[in-house]
């Protein structure tokens, strides 16, 4: 291969945080054209190199060439300059601004003193329509759907000229149909010429859409391999350094007694729309049940309602007989129930605290940790010790910021958190979103371990995968109700699909006209 086919060309490339080489001497070639996938455990150092590339971080050692020439990469600014764009894992949009204002923001076109919005608004329709983004370029972005807001990222890179696109994560927050359409989207950017580097942990989307895979393993480079003389295993394999089991081992489920009841649910947003519409199930002991659906038909509203985060207008939700319903978040938790929420940096952690302050989030308050008003400091510790241990948490140690660390192992510290309460109920909200396929296992493993005790786990995922692969029921949600109940055995994606776009019922507690 010659230079004029290489877009970027990482040599020995190094980066070192407090107690670890996030980097370890990493090369890495991107071909002109291609897409790169860039694949390795949470914690590998995936993100610490796109954001030296992106110019967020200096490497202590290394060189960094594009189009064959070496380039210094001290800023953001500088990246872009260079033809580099970045779609983040979290957007970062203007959301009552339009999609052109937000991709002009930094680099507004002038005519005369004024902002040039009609040549501006002109030019990101002829890149929607280049590219298939579909946008319209007058809506305001707090009026689009997430997979749109990500397109106006997107958008926002070509804009400014990229040539080398680096996306983190990009389908971790899509819906199955949005994950189709944005890898449609990323095949037409090769085919007109762009290059892209693709974070992901989906090993089934890197077979489907990657020419490259280079693996990472802490820090160091594993392999880079042609896509199209692997397999998912063998990735998998290279990636955790030992074999991976892909299928959820676990025994048939024995249900006993309700212990969660919701009844007739009503929940009104502020446009006066039900959010929740007289939606009711039951969670049995020793059972796990799965909700499928398309993103925002009420999953977030169940949670929020179930976890007393947010008052429904009408209806009860019971734990074993007793109403919790509209109680704070507080009493909940108290009574029993678990909950890993769908936004681990909204509501699960406090980014600025140390590992062993967010262990206690929960329980802050109770004898053992709390003492007239001091938090015992060892009985802290100690607790945060256990579980980094037990949960197998990669990090450099408790006292470590959490805002610092990866979102795998983010995303660890809070279900170790809330398995380690004991709880009755856990509701887990995306529990593996972000995660890697050793990472998933272990979460899995640690669902299925709370249900053979004899908890009741409800799993609200947009992972068909996940939901066919663990939970025991599965109800899908669509427009505020329970529109459909089957289970893995009798169902498959096809048929779930058409439940989820409410084209398709199948024994559902909420009969339809
Ligand atoms: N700003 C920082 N300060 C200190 N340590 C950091 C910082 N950023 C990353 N690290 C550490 O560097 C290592 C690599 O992290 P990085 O985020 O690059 O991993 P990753 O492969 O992107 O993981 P994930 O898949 O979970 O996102 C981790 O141990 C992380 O805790």
């Amino acid at each position: 291969m010659t230079t004029a086919d290489t877009a970027l060309e990482l040599k020995g490339i190094t980066k070192r945080f407090p107690g670890i080489v996030a980097n370890d001497s990493i090369s890495f070639q991107l071909k002109r054209g291609e897409i790169h996938a860039l694949l390795g455990e949470n914690g590998a150092g995936k993100s610490t190199l796109m954001n030296i590339v992106f110019g967020l971080y200096q490497p202590e050692e290394g060189e960094i060439q594009i189009n064959g020439k070496k380039v210094k990469i001290d800023s953001p600014n500088k990246a872009i300059e260079l033809g580099i764009g970045m779609v983040h894992q979290h957007f970062k949009l203007v959301e009552p601004f339009t999609v052109t204002e937000n991709i002009i923001l930094g680099t507004e076109p002038k005519s005369g003193m004024q902002i040039d919005i009609r040549g501006a608004c002109k030019k990101v329709k002829a890149l929607s329509e280049q590219y298939g983004f579909d946008i319209d370029p007058m809506a305001t972005v707090d009026s689009i759907s997430v997979g749109m807001q990500q397109r106006v990222e997107i958008i926002k890179t070509l804009y400014r000229g990229a040539d080398i696109l680096i996306f983190d994560e990009p389908t971790a927050v899509l819906t199955p149909q949005e994950i189709t359409e944005l890898l449609e989207i990323m095949k037409r950017l090769v085919a007109e010429g762009k290059s892209i580097i693709l974070i992901t942990h989906k090993l089934k989307e890197i077979m489907e859409i990657a020419d490259t895979c280079t693996i990472i393993r802490r820090g160091k480079v594993i392999d880079s391999v042609t896509v199209a003389d692997t397999n998912p295993q063998e990735l998998a394999e290279k990636m955790v350094g030992k074999a991976v089991n892909f299928k959820t081992e676990k025994q048939l489920a024995k249900p006993t007694e309700v212990f969660l009841e919701a009844k007739d649910l009503v929940m009104v947003d502020p446009n006066g729309k039900h959010v929740l519409n007289h939606l009711s199930f039951s969670l049995h002991a020793g059972e796990i049940v799965g909700i499928a659906g398309v993103d925002g038909n009420g999953q977030t509203e169940l949670i929020e309602a179930l976890t007393g985060m947010q008052s429904v207008k009408s209806g009860d939700i019971l734990l074993k007989g007793k109403s919790i319903v509209n109680h704070t978040p507080r009493s909940i938790s108290e009574s029993g129930i678990s909950h890993i929420p769908q936004d681990r940096h909204k509501h699960g952690l406090v980014l600025d605290f140390s590992v062993s302050e967010n262990t206690i989030l929960q329980t802050y308050h109770h004898p053992e940790i709390t003492k007239r008003c001091f938090i015992n400091v060892k009985a802290r510790n100690d607790m945060a010790t256990r579980l980094v241990e037990e949960f197998d948490i990669r990090t450099p140690g408790i006292d470590t910021r959490v805002g610092s660390m990866s979102g795998g192992n983010q995303q660890k510290i809070i279900i170790a958190r809330e398995i380690d309460k004991d709880p009755q109920v856990m509701i887990a909200a995306q529990p593996t979103r972000g995660l890697d396929v050793g990472a998933i296992e272990f979460v899995h493993q640690q669902l299925i371990a709370q249900r053979d005790q004899g908890k009741a786990v409800l799993l609200v995922s947009f992972e068909l995968d996940e939901i066919l692969n663990v939970a025991d029921r599965i109800l899908v949600l669509f427009g505020g109700q329970i529109v459909g109940e089957t289970t893995p055995h009798t169902t498959n994606e096809q048929e779930l699909g058409l439940m989820m776009a409410g084209k398709y019922e199948r024994g559902g507690t909420n009969e339809k006209e």
